[in-house]
């Protein structure tokens, strides 16, 4: 049995200090205050996070997990499982949209398996599975809770792996056929809300394919008894969860314990952010998010998480593409932070 212990490890505090200074910086330079919204907000809660007066966000690990869902069998995606596995491929190759994100950002991508249903490795892909997808959850719990337990600690591993990368920020994303369900019926059990406001289109269900979708996940959520009020994060995931949703959570979870911020990307690993904030409510400091995508229910989600979203570009891919589209928004956000001129330095008038 994998221990979950350290999932409650309480995540270090933002440096107030940092924060402050970082403010008072903002202030001082030659623009109207408050007039780079968000990018000053962005820069400062980083400075706080960072411990500097200059956060940076220049060396940025991305790490995509990739699981397979037996929910599948209901018929909710637009596509057929197989895709799963041939993106793991694409994506080492470097042909998928998150892989070219990655080399534009100069940003190292990692993917890992966190249990997809290849029956080998995949060359240039980190296996770290406990089986081979999930069970399909319209009939019986997705995962056991040792599969669970396993799928946290594919996260925490794969942290622990760029630690010593020193890298400044860290970008999740998720590869996974049929996990947009997944993932609503993880947000719906966690907020209490009717399956139909979560689900959308995922990778282009017409309305009837949305209704049916809803109709799974309700049924689902009757089945495993999570209408209930207050079923513990790690339950939900057991339940209807999925490999690279609990990997995610886990990952999500332990970068904060190690101090390394998270730029959130869409639907599913928001609902998975949702969740880690349940497991441990104080790694909800180290997350940005970056964009709202256009699968119907993010909004909600993030409305429950009290986020604002740097980006609305209207995407609803995954792969972590979102948060690597919005990387460049906050490494100029830094940039700006750090070198623009100051009133004084540069003789410029300051507000009557
Ligand atoms: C070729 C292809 C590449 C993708 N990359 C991300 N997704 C996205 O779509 C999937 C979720 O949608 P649903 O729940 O409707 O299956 C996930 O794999 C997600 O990452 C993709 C989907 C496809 C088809
Ligand atoms: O926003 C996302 O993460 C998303 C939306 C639809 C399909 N796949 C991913």
């Amino acid at each position: 049995m994998t221990d979950t212990a350290w999932l409650g490890t309480a995540c270090p505090r933002p440096s107030e200090t940092h924060r402050n200074a970082a403010e008072a910086r903002q202030n001082t330079l030659t623009k109207p205050p408050g007039s780079l919204g968000a990018l000053e907000r962005i820069a400062i809660q980083l400075a706080a996070l960072q411990e500097t007066e200059r956060p940076c966000a220049d060396n940025v690990q991305i790490v995509l997990f990739a699981g397979d869902h037996g929910v599948t069998a209901q018929g909710i995606s637009a596509f057929p499982s197989a895709v799963t596995v041939e993106m793991l491929r694409n994506f080492a190759s470097g042909g998928a949209a998150i892989s070219v994100l990655a080399r534009k950002l100069d940003a190292r991508l990692e993917v890992v398996d966190a249990g997809t249903l290849a029956t080998s490795e995949v060359a240039g892909v980190v296996t770290d599975k406990p089986c081979h997808g999930t069970r399909d959850f319209a009939t019986t719990p997705a995962m056991t809770p040792d599969e669970t337990a396993f799928a946290f600690d594919t996260g925490r591993r794969a942290v622990a792996r760029t630690v010593d990368r020193g890298a400044h920020l860290l970008i999740f994303g998720e590869m996974g056929i049929g996990n947009t369900t997944s993932a609503a019926a993880v947000a719906a059990a966690l907020l209490g809300k009717a399956a139909n406001d979560l689900v959308g289109a995922g990778t282009g269900l017409d309305s009837d394919g949305i209704r049916h979708k809803a109709r799974v996940i309700d049924a689902a959520l009757d089945l495993h008894g999570l209408k209930a009020p207050d079923v513990p994060a790690a339950d939900v995931l057991m339940k209807v969860g999925g490999l690279e949703i609990a990997a995610l959570a886990g990952a999500i979870v332990a970068a904060a314990q190690s101090r390394i911020p998270v730029l959130v990307d869409g639907f599913i690993v928001t609902a998975a952010a949702l969740a880690a904030t349940r497991l441990n409510p104080s790694c909800a400091d180290w997350l940005i998010y970056s964009h709202r995508s256009s699968e119907q229910g993010h909004r909600l989600i993030l409305e429950a998480l009290d986020a604002e979203p740097l980006l609305d570009l209207k995407m609803r891919l995954g792969e972590g593409s979102g948060a690597a589209v919005a990387l460049s928004v906050v490494r100029l956000a830094c940039a700006l932070h750090g070198e623009m001129a100051t009133f004084a330095e540069a003789h410029v008038s300051e507000s009557l």
